[in-house]
């Protein structure tokens, strides 16, 4: 049976804007197991890393309610001091931008060095040199000594991303939280580094959050996928079953609007609209229900739960039931299907 590694239970990530507090996640709960990959999709602004920052405390000035279950510790309001502890030991990040995530005056080993130090206190000078090396073979960087002595600016962007990687895994930590860690790179880098983080996830047993919008790395990476949209999770699934029987409109729609190499199709779904300001997102209902405004406002409901369709596979709204495509409807209606 599956380990739990992380439990998201009722989470609300809100900030102040002007004189109210606005939820960019909006009561997510979501479980991570050991040695598995939880993909975060979703477009951009839908709170997904929101969500990140939230699980590895990084927000500072955001109101954080509900819990978020490491290892069976509450971390979501825990002491920095704790967090502290827990960060770059047990849980490790791989930012989006890794010339953003690195700092520009120290030489690469010393970066990675520090973060063994400050959970190794006892690590000699010379270990941890060689442990850095170690972790600069192991994530691909050739010439490691040489890369070593080396500054940010004098890697290319595949090989930084490589060293955020290493920082990130130098203590092993039992979950890894990915936010669009390929983002920045070109698509053969891209490639790489995806399967360097799947041969982590193999050789130490982690669970990995991966955050993404790209669904082909989805379909390559994850093993289970939550959709996220205006703050809430809408559908989540296995990632066979989600690939196979999207349900939710907005997962349809996702899919819809990205080429398919395998099948013919006459024209891609455009999405219309955009995911709304977090001070004119719809609180109530159906927040989806603007972006289909063909589909009936009765096939809504009113408070939109995740019903569990089978097991595993949850979606959220009836909405679902009655939902296709204007294009599906136009072919319909052409050749007289009623
Ligand atoms: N510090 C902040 N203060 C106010 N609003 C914020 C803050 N951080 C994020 N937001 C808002 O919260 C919502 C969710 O943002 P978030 O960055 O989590 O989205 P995302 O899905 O990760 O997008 P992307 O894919 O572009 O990174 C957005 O409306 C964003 O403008």
């Amino acid at each position: 049976m599956a380990e739990k590694l992380l439990e998201i239970k009722n989470l609300k990530t809100s900030f102040r804007i002007r004189d109210d507090y606005y939820a960019a996640v909006d009561n997510v709960s979501l479980t991570v197991n050991k040695n598995e990959v939880l993909a975060i999709v979703g477009e951009s602004g839908c709170g997904k890393s929101a969500l990140a920052f939230s699980i590895m405390g990084l927000h500072s000035r955001a109101k954080i309610d509900g819990n978020i279950y490491f290892k069976n510790e509450d971390i979501a309001n825990i002491s920095t001091s704790k967090l502290n502890k827990l960060r770059g030991k047990h849980m490790g990040m791989i930012f989006q931008d890794p010339l953003t995530a690195l700092n520009p005056l120290m030489i690469i080993g010393e970066q990675i060095g520090e973060t063994l130090l400050l959970h190794n206190k006892d690590m000699t000078k010379s270990a941890r040199k060689e442990k850095v090396i170690n972790l600069l073979e192991k994530v691909g960087i050739p010439r490691p000594e040489h890369v070593y002595e080396q500054f940010p600016h004098e890697l290319s962007g595949g090989m930084r991303q490589r060293v955020v990687i290493a920082t990130a895994i130098a203590n092993e930590p039992d979950l890894l939280i990915a936010d669009e860690p390929t983002t920045a790179l070109d698509v053969t880098i891209q490639s790489q580094i995806l399967d360097l983080i799947k041969d982590l996830k193999e050789d130490m047993n982690s669970g990995i959050v991966l955050i993404t919008h790209d669904l082909g790395v989805v379909a390559e990476m994850a093993d289970r996928v939550a959709v996220m949209y205006a703050g809430q999770v809408v559908e989540i699934a296995d990632v066979h079953t989600l690939f196979e029987n999207p349900l939710h409109p907005y997962t349809r729609s996702l899919f819809n609007s990205v080429p398919n190499a395998n099948e013919e199709q006459d024209q891609l779904h455009v999405i219309q609209g955009i995911v709304p300001s977090l001070q004119n997102l719809p609180r109530e209902g159906c927040r989806f229900a603007a972006r289909i405004p063909w589909i009936d406002a009765s096939a809504h409901e009113t408070n939109p739960e995740l019903h569990e369709v089978q097991p595993g596979h949850f979606v959220r709204c009836t909405c679902y039931k009655h939902f296709n495509f204007p294009e599906e409807s136009k072919e319909e209606q052409q050749h007289g299907v009623s």
